[in-house]
């Protein structure tokens, strides 16, 4: 490459309408490609003008890397200010980190152990051919039947979750496709949740963990606010726009009165929840997290239909339709036929939906909520490993507790290696712990109690500067 077109190169990387990534000391412009990228443009879009290499890594097949060469623009400069924002502290620690990896990978641990995952395979059905069995011997007759029925369902639905999550990080197969027919049967069809908005979702998280804006999984707002910022966002750009509405009503004289009465009604309403109900979130909390998988089985299909299949193939996204149709027909059809009274039916959608709502939930919960939460600058300086570590929590738990949480209690060492199968982290766990204490980065593992405590304590501190917002802005 000449100095000239280095110079160039260099300059694309601050220019917003050119899109450029750093992958192992090379700049690759994606403006063209991330729009076509089989992982979604939203992912990509993390990690514009930023050291993209660690996430990359972690995330592509072999195939990636040619293609990857198509879009090369030239060698990073040594002086380059985004190298230099890394302590030579953190880049020894991603360094130990990436070389466990290779150390990992040499000794097999990638590969996954087939028999475990047809154990888990078959074991995950079972609970749900028990539920069945259940409601379809005792349906008519018993309600305890049909709130233990309800009780498995619910269950089924969380560890397909969980099985899926595995299959859907390429854990099991070393054929791609493969396991992404795995998460269409466990996901779509049996449990309700489309791929492609998973994969949209939860790969976003993970390239972005915690990061403000950037993270989906935090931005649960304003139902359920986890920190400072997604209350300051919220209240500024309210107060803001009732001003700007406020400007606009009275300065137009030829707007309608059945037009400002229907805004003034909608304003009203939102103060309303902003003033009276959002800072009082730890008081609601534990019932709208019932209503997590309705809301999850909502976005899923309104994702396929909206905006399609990740990788833009139309069969894919009517495959993926198909299921999730299949998957509410017989969800219907079996509450319907095998359940006699309305009342009862009743009841077996709302217990089997809410159970599944607050298995996940509380698990999601503990995973990354209450860890600290940082902006998109912070996370420029930060190393990609380093920011899996302290965004990440550890659960203790014995081995009915990992079951129940899926493997997802050894959360630091899935975000470092998430492709790494469930069965190994526990033996490669202490491996990425040393490594922590070695570099001091924050190691962080808690009881079950004490992770839940942090997390309502997250929006506890966030509710309270909610209250102080509402009096600065109302
Ligand atoms: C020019 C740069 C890139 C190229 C050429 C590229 C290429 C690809 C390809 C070929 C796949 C499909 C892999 C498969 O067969 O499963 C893919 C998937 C993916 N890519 Fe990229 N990618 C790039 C940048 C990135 C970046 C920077 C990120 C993260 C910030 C990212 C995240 C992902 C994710 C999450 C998937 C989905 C993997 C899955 O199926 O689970 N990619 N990419």
């Amino acid at each position: 490459m000449s100095t000239c077109e280095f110079a160039q190169a260099q300059e694309n990387r601050n220019d917003p309408s050119h899109k450029v990534i750093i992958i192992d000391d090379k700049i690759y412009d994606v403006t063209e490609f991330h729009r076509e990228h089989p992982g979604g443009a939203k992912v990509l879009l993390t990690h514009i003008g930023k050291d993209a290499s660690d996430v990359f890594h972690a995330m592509h097949p072999e195939s990636a890397y040619e293609i990857l060469a198509n879009y090369y623009l030239g060698d990073l400069g040594e002086a380059d200010s985004l190298t230099k924002a890394k302590t030579s502290d953190k880049k020894a620690f991603a360094e130990d980190i990436r070389q466990l990896r290779d150390k990992l990978t040499d000794l097999g641990y990638f590969r996954s152990n087939r028999l475990y995952y047809l154990y888990k395979f078959i074991s995950t059905l079972s609970i749900c051919m028990a539920s069945l069995l259940i409601l379809y011997l005792y349906g008519q007759q018993s309600t305890t039947a049909i709130i233990i029925s309800a009780f498995l369902l619910g269950l089924f639905w969380q560890q397909c979750g969980w099985l899926s999550h595995d299959f859907g990080h390429h854990q099991v197969f070393d054929n791609r496709p493969l396991n992404d027919i795995a998460v269409i049967f466990l996901g779509n069809f049996c449990q309700g949740f489309s791929l492609s908005w998973w994969k949209s979702k939860h790969n976003t998280h993970h390239a972005s963990t915690n990061v403000d804006g950037h993270d989906p999984d935090i931005s649960t707002g304003p139902v359920l606010m986890w920190h400072e910022y997604a209350s300051a966002n919220y209240y500024g750009n309210l107060a803001h726009s009732t001003n700007n509405n406020c400007d606009a009503h009275c300065c137009n004289a030829t707007s309608t009165s059945a037009a400002n009465n229907k805004n003034g009604f909608r304003e009203g309403f939102n103060r309303f929840l902003a003033e009276n109900v959002f800072p009082y979130q730890t008081r609601y909390y534990f019932f709208v997290i019932a209503l997590a998988r309705m809301s999850w089985a909502i976005q899923s299909a309104n994702h396929v239909a909206k905006v399609g299949a990740l990788n833009k193939s139309s069969s894919l996204r009517l495959y993926e339709m198909g299921c999730l149709a299949a998957h509410w027909a017989l969800f219907l059809a079996v509450t319907t036929r095998w359940i006699d009274s309305l009342q009862n039916m009743i009841l077996f959608v709302v217990l089997s939906q809410s159970f599944t709502g607050y298995m996940l939930a509380m698990v999601f919960a503990l995973n990354h909520n209450g860890m600290p939460v940082i902006t998109k600058e912070q996370a420029e300086s930060m190393e990609f490993f380093e920011i899996q570590v302290v965004t990440s929590r550890n659960v203790k738990m014995g081995w009915l507790g990992t079951w129940f949480m899926g493997g997802l209690n050894y959360q630091i060492d899935h975000h470092v290696f998430p492709t790494l199968p469930r069965h190994h982290l526990a033996t490669v766990q202490p491996m990425i712990e040393a490594i922590c204490n070695k570099h001091q980065v924050i190691y962080h593992t808690t009881s079950f109690l004490q992770g839940t405590l942090e997390a309502l304590n997250a929006l506890d501190i966030t509710q309270k500067v909610s209250r102080k917002l509402v009096m600065k802005y109302f």
